[in-house]
């Protein structure tokens, strides 16, 4: 069978999105990797599906997989992008969207200069919640890494973060020690690794190494990762700007239980159809 898709991306993040609401596929993880992959297939950091929703108070429903195959809680560039895609397919006529993530609900509004404005909802910090293998919540943890002590912060945006803070992120170690991170024993589900150098208290610099996808252009929810851990800590103070290599955020949150609001913009690159096999 033919599959129709888009390609898009939120400041080069970028993603193949399907809608499955006008079409019927099912994906098996092999089939995600051979598409994702960047010389024998159409190359993406995650795929987003679209699907009707299954609660009665929600829009959409919105399924993330990494490049890896592995499905995901959440992403927020793919947040704006699905956005824009429902609104530019006709699949609705509102401008402010609810939808339904592994991770919990999003609202989404799309502005009339084409930027998204996202509810992420709050940061958790609990170590069960990512989950990590913490005493106790903190806001800043150490950690023996490859033999090294490293102070980080985690939070959850629905998916886990690790957050270190840098002198400059050009020559962060981000090849090794994300990877090494990534995959340490007191994340039994993996984390993302973000490198945040500070420039003032309203605006970073990041780099993210993705969970299941690598080093990527820009992370919406390792954006709202830093800027939590940054607030928390004190470093940081709302609104903040955050600069990553194929963009900027503009992030806000007022602390406690209130929700992270991003804003970014989201892009359509492409569309075509591709044989599933
Ligand atoms: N690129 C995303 C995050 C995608 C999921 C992540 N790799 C994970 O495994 O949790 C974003 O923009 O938030």
């Amino acid at each position: 069978m033919l599959l129709n898709f888009t390609k898009m991306h939120g400041l080069g993040n970028d993603f193949m999105v399907v809608d499955l609401i006008s079409q019927r596929a099912y994906l098996r993880d092999e089939q995600i990797r051979r598409l994702a992959d960047r010389h024998f297939g159409i190359g993406f950091d995650q795929l987003l599906l679209v699907e009707p929703p299954r609660q009665p108070d929600m829009d959409f429903r919105y399924r993330i997989f990494n490049a890896d195959g592995g499905e995901v809680e959440n992403c927020g560039n793919g947040a704006r992008c699905f956005a824009r895609f429902v609104i530019d397919q006709r699949l609705t006529h509102k401008r402010e969207l609810r939808v339904e993530t592994l991770g919990g609900p999003l609202t989404l509004k799309v502005d009339p200069d084409g930027r998204v404005r996202v509810d992420m909802g709050a940061p958790r910090f609990a170590p069960a919640a990512l989950p990590f293998s913490a005493e106790h919540d903190a806001p800043l943890h150490e950690l023996q890494v490859d033999g090294q002590p490293l102070a980080l912060s985690v939070a959850s945006m629905g998916n886990p973060h690790a957050v270190i803070e840098v002198e400059d992120v050009d020559s962060a170690p981000v090849e090794t020690l994300g990877p090494a991170l990534q995959r340490h024993p007191s994340f039994p589900r993996q984390v993302n690794v973000g490198f945040m150098q500070i420039e003032s208290p309203h605006a970073i610099r990041l780099r993210v190494y993705e969970r299941g996808a690598g080093e990527t252009l820009a992370c919406g929810t390792g954006a709202c990762a830093a800027v939590a851990c940054g607030i928390r800590r004190g470093v940081l103070a709302s609104p903040v700007e955050v600069t990553l290599r194929g963009g900027r955020l503009t992030l806000e949150w007022a602390g406690g239980d209130a929700p992270m609001i991003m804003t970014g913009p989201a892009e359509r690159v492409f569309e075509g159809r591709v044989p599933l096999s």
